[in-house]
């Protein structure tokens, strides 16, 4: 029998290779399941910190997080100062398709922002506390809001494609099995041992995100839900999404969750925001799959939209923000 080869494995010209090399899992310093490594003390990330100061002008008051395909929303930023990921020491690098990898400082409605065109994902082979480390150093360098976007699927039977969900709570799967980026030692630094989540999405902002929407008229397709993170990076089975439907889950995706619990442990304010990309698949009888390619055109359609409304949140936060420091 001929020995088989990559090509005889799938349709070759079907493989999609990866955006950039593939990091190695990260163990370091730690005991073999990627938790706390010397490498990314407060130290060092006050290092990351300082590094991006010395590039910067102003020190941004929001760090927004942009979803698979939500790229754009940094386009709106003036005076751009944009500082790849792989020019930073210490950071992780993007490996997905749809998330540039770079950091974009400058200005929203003439307030300082920083946002992070391509995210960390757990699927990529990073534990989940340096899949948020940007989260930290953002808070190192001076913010106080985090705005976070993910594209995700649409649980809920309302909901439909091109949806834009604001969060008002999340289910931690992951954490269940007690994956958590704040597994292991705690330094006091950045927050409490035992941080609460019962408040995790800031209701102001929620209040001041529907106004918004309705303004821009676009209420018809603003919803409020609730979110739930997967591992990733396979789809959901049409059971697994049943039980997340049963428990309450309005938008399933791989992200946010992880970002939003290390944001809150360090007194980060929140706001997150699902654009519902696809359906999920809740029944045998439907023939469509969720697919990667889907989710980035969603984005994209959904760029000019979701621009507008992001920047009228940042705006707004700011006011709100002044008047209640
Ligand atoms: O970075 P987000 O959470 O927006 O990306 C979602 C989850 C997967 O990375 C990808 C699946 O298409 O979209
Ligand atoms: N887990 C998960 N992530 C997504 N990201 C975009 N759509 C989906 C989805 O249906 N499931």
């Amino acid at each position: 029998m001929a020995p088989i080869n990559a090509n005889d494995i799938n349709d070759a010209k079907a493989f999609v290779p990866a955006k950039k090399a593939l990091p190695e899992v990260d163990t370091e310093g730690s005991n073999g399941n990627g938790i706390t490594s010397k490498g990314y003390s407060y130290e060092t990330l006050l290092e990351i910190a300082n590094f991006l100061l010395s590039r910067v002008s102003d020190k941004p008051h929001i760090g927004i997080i942009c979803g698979s395909g939500m790229g754009s929303l940094a386009e709106t930023i003036s005076d751009a100062v944009k500082i790849s990921y792989e020019d930073i020491p210490n950071f992780p690098v993007s490996t997905v398709e749809g998330h540039h990898g770079q950091l974009v400082f400058g200005k929203i409605c003439g307030v300082p922002v920083v946002a992070m065109q391509g995210r960390f994902h757990y699927f990529e082979g990073y534990p989940l506390w340096k899949c948020c480390l940007p989260v930290r150093v953002m808070k190192l360098i001076g913010i106080k809001t985090l705005i976070v976007t993910n594209a995700a699927g649409g649980l809920n039977p309302n909901y439909k494609v091109g949806d834009i969900m604001i969060v008002k709570d999340h289910i931690n799967m992951m954490g269940f099995s007690g994956n958590n980026p704040l597994h292991g030692p705690n330094d006091e630094r950045f927050g409490p041992r035992f941080p609460p989540m019962s408040k995790a999405y800031n209701l102001e902002y929620r209040k001041i995100a529907k106004e918004i929407a309705k303004e821009l008229n676009i209420d018809d397709i603003v919803r409020e839900g609730v979110y739930t993170c997967l591992g990733g990076p396979n789809f959901e089975t049409v059971a697994e999404l049943n039980m997340l439907k049963m428990v309450g889950v309005d938008s399933v995706g791989m992200s946010t969750v992880h970002e939003v619990i290390t944001a809150r442990h360090c007194d980060l304010k929140v706001f997150a925001l699902s654009l519902i990309t696809n359906e999920c698949v809740t029944s045998y009888d439907i023939i469509g799959e969720a697919n990667h390619e889907e989710v980035l055109d969603v984005g994209r359609m959904r760029q000019d939209v979701l621009r507008q409304f992001v920047s009228r949140l940042v705006d707004r936060i700011t006011q709100l923000d002044a008047n209640n420091p």
